[in-house]
């Protein structure tokens, strides 16, 4: 960064400044006068955190970049001429907390803290200007942490997510269910679980191919979603079992809703990516949660009814 002369109104008319805006040029014309233009290369570095700074810059020519500390890559803003940076640091004698580049070749007009305080002191209008411009910078990092929040929010969830059968996934599982039988057991409410798998589902990929076998998987994974209530949760447990987790539920009614799913299933007609139609049947393992029992537990109990019905296959068994 190199001081290339002293400030003069020809620079830059005060009206395109923010900061003078509405102002009388004659009240702000000596001390502007004592501040210099530097002259700052494309990419070159004006702020960052961790480094002391005691200016307010305004761009005179060509433009910054600002970044957050935590996502350089990600741009907050591009001031062009008139606009100002560095306001916050100066005020509150703090290092800055963004990124500050130029985007190309720039130059600033560089106003020094105790200038600063003395235009403050001197007009009315700046420091109406200077409120007004912190608020819109206070308002602009608002919006921006609102979306980094929503952004990790949908992030969080599609990590929770099997992209294939819009289900969750077994990470969902192993962070939600043990928390989830808890509160039911506290509350002394009943929740059973069906573990399902496809039968024969290995020809599927033998004779139509794995597209098609992704596919089936797919319209399972929302059919049986379609037949569940909102309140029941569907994991991909495995390639081609789904676990199913029916809250406030005992164990017959259960197993009315597994066979309901089972026929479902079976009614179900698929079309390979060849154009041919087939069905399919699925099996059914249903075990209600006993009060004290460990996820773990509860599933194993569901697996091996699962494994009872595999013995026959298109059934349901407990
Ligand atoms: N297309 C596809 N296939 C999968 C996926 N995950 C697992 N599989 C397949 O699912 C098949 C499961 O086969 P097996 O466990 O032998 O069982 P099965 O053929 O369904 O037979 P039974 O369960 O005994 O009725 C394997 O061929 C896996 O490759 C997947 O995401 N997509």
């Amino acid at each position: 960064m190199d001081v290339i002369r002293r400030f003069s109104l020809d620079d830059l008319p005060l009206e395109m400044v923010a900061l003078f805006e509405g102002v009388d040029a004659a009240s702000v014309e000596d001390s502007l006068g004592e501040c210099d233009v530097v002259s700052l290369a494309a990419g070159e570095l004006l702020l960052a955190p961790g480094q002391e700074n005691a200016h307010l810059y305004v761009v005179v020519k060509g433009g910054l970049r600002v970044h957050l500390k935590l996502s350089r890559n990600k741009v907050l803003a591009i001031l062009g001429p008139g606009e100002c940076v560095g306001e916050m640091s100066v005020l509150e004698n703090l290092e800055p907390s963004a990124l500050v580049r130029a985007e190309q070749d720039s130059e600033l007009l560089v106003i020094p803290r105790d200038i600063l305080w003395s235009l403050i002191g001197k007009s009315h209008d700046v420091a109406i200007n200077l409120l007004t411009v912190m608020c819109s910078r206070l308002r602009r990092t608002n919006h921006t942490v609102s979306r980094e929040i929503e952004n990790c929010r949908q992030f969080k969830q599609a990590s929770r997510i099997d992209a294939l059968t819009g289900l969750y996934n077994r990470r969902w599982l192993r962070e939600s269910f043990e928390r989830l039988l808890e509160r039911q057991n506290r509350a002394g409410g009943k929740l059973a679980v069906l573990m399902t798998d496809v039968d024969h589902f290995k020809q599927v990929n033998d004779v139509h191919g794995h597209l098609s076998g992704d596919r089936v998987l797919n319209e399972i994974g929302t059919a049986l979603l379609a037949r569940l209530r909102p309140s029941d949760l569907a994991v991909r447990y495995g390639g081609e079992e789904i676990l199913v987790i029916l809250p406030d539920m005992g164990k017959t009614e259960a197993l009315e809703v597994a066979e309901r799913l089972r026929l479902g299933i079976k009614d179900m007609r698929f079309t390979a990516l060849s154009g041919e139609v087939f069905s399919l049947t699925a099996s059914f393992g249903v075990a209600e949660s006993a009060g004290g029992e460990t996820c773990d537990q509860l599933l194993h109990r569901a697996d091996a009814a699962l494994y009872r019905a595999k013995r026959r296959r298109d059934c349901v068994c407990d």
